[in-house]
């Protein structure tokens, strides 16, 4: 059968002009070295701060170049070798070359750039936990180039995908899976119709997610079935063409928070560093420190990741949530959790007519804090309904500090101050900066 081809698939970057010694200044959040050459600005690829680089450029743009670095003259003391064998060549990792206090260093700066314009009097917090082995989900694809099989993420340069065998930034246990699997996959007629693999590990344990691009025999399932339970591995199918919610079996996993057991299907999203969220979720309830005044509202709720700790503390806790599985999921954990003064709404938040048509359910229900966790677009279109409310506190979680930003100056504007802010490094080695934000209504 002939793959599609992929339409975002990328080439690597060419060499464009010839090779000149740079200086570097800075670095960007994305990893890239910053030098200037005769005022222009340069990005150089693979270049820290402080270092002397050939480089050479790969695209020229009126505003700025683009460089690949060729030979390093002067090297940073803050550079390293990078631990995984396939830093170079795989997307998934951008910084393993620095120590990890300096990647931590560079994303607080850039964060501070990003919210320039908010005046808050503390500086911003570092939250940090282990650098690498500490992502217990992994999404890889497959596919067969040349005659073989190939199980790995994107590529650095371009989208092909980059053979994976082991992978630092996994969990140490989906580390042995991922090699287990690799071995697996290789010569087995079930590779050429998977189109991507999920590893998660969890309090439950460890589950491998099998996206299929066609129909296989049952056989072939049943001994793949074989192969999960000799290696304790809970196998889940997704069918050809199905959509994401369609995962079987239905199954439950579960994972573990503020000391509750929150239940979820592999389809549904849960935070990536377990580690992290921990530290993440006390965090949240030390700042919006909820208590038995507080009616909390949770926006972008999950599975009840923030609502369920917030139960805990607050008279009670309404869940918004547009995924009808993972509101079920959230119902069922404040059961098995013994949490009654907890509800759950399934809705769609970018309505805008949303929150408007609870409000006034909302507004009988006295807010009193909101805690909201948007995806990337951030929450502009709904804040001024969450504005109607009035609460005395609003915690914002985001993994886009552009969006957060200008969502704050929307609320400094509706007399909001800045409280404090905070880094997660939720993903080291990676770009990804996710950030919390604490404002209070000014009296
Ligand atoms: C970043 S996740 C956060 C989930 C949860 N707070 C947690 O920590 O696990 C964002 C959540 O927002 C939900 N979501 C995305 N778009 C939404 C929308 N338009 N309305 C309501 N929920 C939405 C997603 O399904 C996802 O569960
Ligand atoms: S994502 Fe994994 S395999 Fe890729 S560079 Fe990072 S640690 Fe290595």
């Amino acid at each position: 059968m002939r793959r599609r081809t992929n339409p975002r698939r990328t080439a690597k970057p060419q060499p464009i002009g010839p090779i000149q010694t740079y200086q570097v200044e800075g670095l960007t959040h994305e990893a890239k070295g910053v030098a200037r050459l005769q005022g222009k600005v340069t990005f150089i690829e693979g270049a820290l701060p402080g270092e002397t680089v050939a480089a050479q450029v790969t695209k020229a743009g009126r505003r700025f170049d683009e460089a690949i670095l060729t030979q390093l003259i002067d090297a940073s003391p803050y550079r390293v070798e990078p631990p995984c064998p396939h830093f170079a060549a795989c997307g998934g990792c951008s910084f393993q070359h620095l120590v990890n206090e300096q990647q931590v260093t560079a994303k607080h700066a850039w964060l501070e750039g990003q919210l320039r314009n908010l005046p808050m009097r503390q500086r911003l917090e570092n939250l940090t936990d282990a650098a690498f082995g500490y992502r217990r989900r992994a999404r890889l694809s497959v596919n067969k180039v040349k005659g073989k099989i190939v199980l790995g993420f994107r590529g650095k340069a371009s989208s092909e995908i980059v053979s994976i065998d082991r992978c630092a930034v996994l969990t140490v246990a989906l580390q042995d899976v991922l090699a287990t699997l690799q071995h697996a996959l290789s010569e087995d007629a079930l590779a050429t119709h998977i189109g991507h693999i999920e590893l998660l590990e969890d309090t439950k344990g460890i589950s491998v997610v099998i996206r299929l691009t066609a129909m296989v025999p049952p056989s072939l399932m049943q001994s793949w079935q074989t192969w999960a339970q000799d290696n304790q591995l809970a196998l889940y199918w997704q069918a050809p063409k199905s959509s994401k919610a369609e995962v079987s079996p239905e199954e439950m996993r579960y994972y573990d928070v503020a000391g509750l057991r929150l239940q979820y299907h592999p389809q549904d999203f849960i935070q990536v560093n377990a580690a992290m969220n921990d530290k993440m979720v006390a965090q949240a309830m030390a700042w919006l420190s909820p208590d038995k005044q507080d009616v909390v509202l949770d926006l972008f709720c999950g599975v009840g990741n923030f609502s369920l700790p917030l139960a805990q503390h607050a008279h009670s806790v309404i869940g918004v949530e547009v995924q009808d599985s993972m509101v079920n999921a959230a119902r069922a954990n404040a059961q098995i959790n013994g949490l009654e003064n907890v509800r759950f709404v399934a809705a769609d938040l970018t309505q805008a007519d949303t929150l408007q048509n609870t409000a006034s359910g909302l507004l009988t229900a006295g807010v009193t804090k909101v805690l909201l966790d948007p995806p990337r677009a951030g929450a502009l279109e709904f804040l001024d309904s969450i504005i109607k409310l009035a609460p005395t506190q609003i915690l914002y979680v985001s993994c886009n500090a552009s969006t957060l930003a200008r969502d704050a100056e929307y609320l400094l504007a509706k007399g909001y101050r800045v409280v404090k802010a905070g880094l997660m490094d939720m993903f080291p080695q990676t770009s990804h900066v996710e950030t919390m934000m604490l404002l209070q209504k000014k009296k």
